[in-house]
């Protein structure tokens, strides 16, 4: 047995000439897609928005076919997680097809892509449309369910109902190439039926049709439930006569149940039955039957007792179309349940609070739940200052409609779109700075690189460091934290050590002795992975005699040799304290650690994270002016978060620290 083809999809326009109606969205599509054939237009992505079944999607696929362009698209069905996003539509955005054709990407349903499992698959959209190669098309049915971003960034093509006029002849060429004989009459009472969706006039032309050779109007009317009713329709019915029975067998005929159909009536009977001698009384009338159907509606949600629902459909329907106590002529534009919208609304803010409260969560290590209590109302704070406020938005890479949220603006005001912009120039500088150190691009090593070098090639940490020793150049302090998550206010940085403090009795100066850590001797060539060995990082080799340059050679840096054995507080904290070098001074001496954690973090244990920094003290206690200047320098490169945590944090006994970071690192994992 063959399963009958929809004929919806069966008779599917293939060209952009098939396309019924919306004439001006279908050319309008067009000349946007002929700019990419001679660059790329200012507008990289379209938003094709209106009703179901009016061909919005019959549409892009139409074009693709019309130019000769292939088609990516993810559809409702698709798992449309950020991450999904960005490996597919993103790889097809940014490459350029084999034979420099184009390469359409369609993005079905996007306004559907909101919600806790898709949290971040807007801003991955938005993301691709800013860069992309390719022609995106995004299909919405409510072009609300997008955020601002990604409207600022497309152009809007709005599709309307499909006229029944125009329906006629496509429901008639159906009929043709299925060899059914359709009257005219019987057609027209199909396409009128419709409410402007074409698609559910072929279902309905197939529904009635089907196993005939004929089609009258007799037939349709037989059919009965199989012709939809439409919601306007209804309303119609409902508002402009007191015919009860035919508004009754209207309302059975629709799609809506009676709790959808009670705010459509409850959105539209004041706006029908306003007068304009201020006469409320139609409307009161109105809304007395209104709230007792309500009630049924109740009872029947409380009692599970579908029974009641025509108690309730009878009281909304009748009660309303006989409160009029005289005619409503005129055009009314029946408007949805904007209590829908609001809920939408609701529910779209909800998405975007819990969004900016991870962000938030996740660059102060905390949980989502802890930064919506308590933090995000901080942050909102720290926005009223334009300088931090452009700051929070880089560091947070928040996008404009999160701005504005966290700032508690109902709008983008030019105030916040400036501070947005300058946020985004500088993570395009940040970006082009970490592009242009090759310190980065340099694949992390794994255990046995020994003979690949280049996992630890730090050429421009090296030419950078010779030209801080030359200049002693202080880095941008916004630079410094450019692979850092902590904000430049409130939190110690290692940069801003001061003199005092590091002058203290601690002063690590006479044994790591700053000549020893100039930048000549913490050249990039000696700071070498294979010089990291364990030997000559147990406590007793890291006493400044032993500490020479010599050993801070690569072939001694080794990932490998950064084990909890080699590095446990228990053993080699005692000869740490004794020489007063804290390992927060190694953040100094060996930065490039941030290098054995960059692209392969996962080839170096756990314990390593842990434990090798998870004693650290402040770093002012144990280096001197002249280091700390060294240190700065170095540092220009960023450095992994954990180091500059622990120098924020206060002094902690070593034996405690390792079971506090274990129960924090229980606590965001239970939490996210
Ligand atoms: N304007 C149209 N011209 C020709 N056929 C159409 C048109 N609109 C709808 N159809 C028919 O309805 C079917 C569904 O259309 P399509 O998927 O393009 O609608 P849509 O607007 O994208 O709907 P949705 O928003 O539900 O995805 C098509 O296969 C086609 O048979």
């Amino acid at each position: 047995m063959t399963l009958a083809i929809e004929w919806a999809e069966k008779y599917r326009p293939q060209t952009l000439k098939e396309i019924v109606g919306n004439r001006k969205a279908v050319q309008d599509l067009r000349t946007w897609a002929e700019k990419w054939l001679s660059g790329i237009p200012e507008r990289r992505a379209v938003i094709l928005h209106g009703p179901a079944g009016v061909g919005k999607t019959s549409t892009a696929h139409a074009l693709a076919r019309d130019l000769d362009w292939e088609v990516i698209e993810l559809n409702a069905s698709d798992q449309r997680t950020a991450g999904v996003i960005e490996k597919i539509a993103g790889s097809a955005a940014s490459m350029n097809t084999l034979f420099g054709g184009k390469r359409l990407i369609i993005l079905d349903e996007a306004d559907n892509i909101h919600g806790t499992a898709d949290r971040g698959g807007m801003r991955a959209i938005a993301g691709i449309i800013k860069s992309t190669l390719q022609p995106i098309v995004l299909i919405a049915n409510d072009v609300y369910g997008l955020t601002p971003t990604i409207r600022n960034l497309c152009m809007e093509i709005k599709f309307g109902s499909v006229q029944s006029r125009s329906m006629v002849p496509a429901l008639k060429k159906v009929c043709e190439s299925e060899e059914i004989s359709c009257s005219m009459d019987a057609v027209q009472q199909i396409a009128e039926g419709a409410g402007g969706d074409l698609r559910s006039a072929i279902n309905d032309l197939q529904a009635t049709a089907t196993g005939r050779k004929t089609l009258e109007v007799e037939d349709i009317s037989t059919s009965g439930r199989d012709v939809k009713e439409n919601i306007f329709k209804a309303m119609q019915r409902i508002f402009k006569s007191t015919d009860c029975k035919k508004a009754l067998e209207v309302a059975r005929g629709l799609d809506e149940s009676p709790e959808d159909l009670v705010h459509w009536i409850d959105e539209n009977l004041p706006v029908q039955y306003a007068s304009k001698d201020g006469n409320l009384e139609d409307i009161k009338t109105g809304f007395g039957y209104l709230s007792r159907a309500d009630l049924y509606l109740g009872r029947v949600k409380k009692r599970q007792n579908y029974r009641m629902w025509r108690y309730a459909s009878m009281l909304m329907v009748c009660g309303t179309a006989v409160s009029k106590t005289r005619p409503y002529p005129g055009f009314i534009k029946y408007q949805p349940p904007s209590l829908w919208k609001k809920m939408g609304q609701i529910r779209s803010k909800r998405d975007l609070r819990d969004n900016i409260a991870s962000k938030v969560g996740e660059h102060n290590f905390e949980s989502m739940r802890y930064s919506r209590n308590n933090l995000l109302d901080l942050y909102s704070h720290m926005l009223k200052n334009e300088e931090s406020a452009v700051e929070i938005t880089a560091d947070l890479k928040l996008e404009l409609e999160e701005l504005i949220y966290l700032s508690g603006s109902a709008k983008a005001s030019k105030k916040l779109q400036k501070i947005y912009d300058r946020a985004q120039e500088l993570l395009l500088e940040g970006k082009e700075e970490a592009d242009g150190t090759e310190f980065f691009r340099a694949p992390a090593p794994s255990g046995n690189s020994k003979e690949d070098p280049s996992g630890f090639s730090v050429k421009t940490s090296k030419e950078k460091a010779e030209k801080h020793s030359e200049g002693l150049e202080v880095p941008d302090s916004r630079t410094s934290q450019g692979g850092q998550k902590t904000l430049n206010f409130g939190f110690v940085v290692l940069s801003e050590i001061s003199p005092e403090t590091t002058n203290s009795e601690n002063d690590a100066s006479d044994t790591f002795k700053p000549d020893n850590l100039k930048s000549e001797n913490l050249k990039s060539e000696n700071l070498k992975s294979e010089n990291l060995t364990s030997d000559n990082l147990k406590s007793e080799n890291l006493k400044s005699e032993n500490l020479t340059s010599e050993d801070l050679k690569s072939e001694n840096l080794k990932p490998d040799n950064f084990t909890s054995d080699t590095l446990m507080p228990e053993q080699d904290q005692a000869g740490i304290d004794e020489i007063g070098l804290k390992s927060d001074s190694l953040t100094f001496s060996l930065p490039e650690h941030d290098n054995l954690k960059a692209k392969n973090s996962s080839s170096l244990p756990e314990t390593f994270e842990k434990e090798a920094f998870s004693d650290s003290e402040p770093t002012e206690n144990s280096i001197s002016p002249e280091l700390s200047r060294v240190g700065k320098s170095i540092n220009s490169e960023p450095i992994i978060k954990k180091v500059s945590d622990k120098a924020e944090k206060p002094e902690v006994k070593a034996s405690e620290t390792p079971k506090k970071v274990e129960s924090k690192t229980q606590k965001t994992l239970f939490d996210f």
